[in-house]
């Protein structure tokens, strides 16, 4: 599958590594609770991530409002958002089966490992410290890091620069057509897991290079590779 044995993969957070759905879920409701609003469903919310927090909320809002608000309730249900899901990072969060044990073994054998979201760096840090993944994922590029987010190739070159590698000796590893399309324009391989949130679109549709149903199945790959 790979043209080259990548010094480094660049992983999606939030439908890659680690179902976080659950408490963003608990902190969207908490403040529309707070705002009057019917409470959004779990698997509704699920279609929602991955475009960062602002489209999170703005999805959110536009789903439990029949006018949309003046443009100041945006902001401050966002900033409402923040203070709520600060507090709750990983109380019902996981990681997905597989992910730590595949992200810890390809630092094992020396591949560099960067985590690239459109989650605002000073919450996906410490949800990566929380899974015991600080010391193998080098470089955390977060949504609010680079001057654009995924699909902007932007990220995925502040991730590669900051771990001294070149683009093209990188892959790109995510759950969403956002993930695909960032790594179509830095020129990169993807990879997409068959689980994580695609905003209802079949993981056959995105486009990627390789599906894979357990991260497990990455360090194999780079060893048959060897
Ligand atoms: O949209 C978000 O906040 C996070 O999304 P990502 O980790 O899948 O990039
Ligand atoms: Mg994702």
């Amino acid at each position: 599958m790979f043209k080259i044995q990548p010094q480094a993969f660049l992983f999606d957070l939030d439908g890659t590594l680690v179902d976080s759905a659950p408490d963003l879920c608990f902190a969207v409701n908490s403040m529309l609770r707070e705002r009057g609003s019917d409470p959004v469903e779990l698997a509704a919310l699920r279609n929602w991530v991955g475009n960062g927090a602002r489209r999170l909320i703005a999805r959110a809002l536009t789903a439990t409002m029949d006018d949309d608000p003046p443009a100041q309730e945006w902001d401050s249900a966002l900033e409402r958002f923040y203070e709520l899901y600060a507090e709750r990072l990983y109380v019902d969060s996981q990681p997905y089966p597989g992910a730590i044990e595949a992200v810890r073994a390809l630092h094992g054998m020396g591949v560099a490992v960067a985590v690239v979201t459109n989650k605002p760096y000073r919450f996906a840090q410490p949800i990566i410290e929380h899974m015991g993944l600080g010391q193998a994922i080098k470089v955390v590029v977060g949504g609010d890091c680079a001057p654009a987010r995924k699909p902007d190739p932007q990220p995925l070159h502040l991730a590669a620069s900051r771990l001294g590698v070149d683009i093209d000796q990188t892959v790109m590893v995510g759950d969403s057509a956002t993930d695909v399309a960032a790594a179509r324009a830095a020129g990169v391989p993807v990879i997409c897991v068959s689980y994580g949130y695609r905003r209802g679109i079949a993981v056959e549709q995105l486009g990627a290079d390789m599906v894979l149903d357990n991260l497990r199945e990455l360090p194999e790959l780079m060893r048959e590779a060897v």
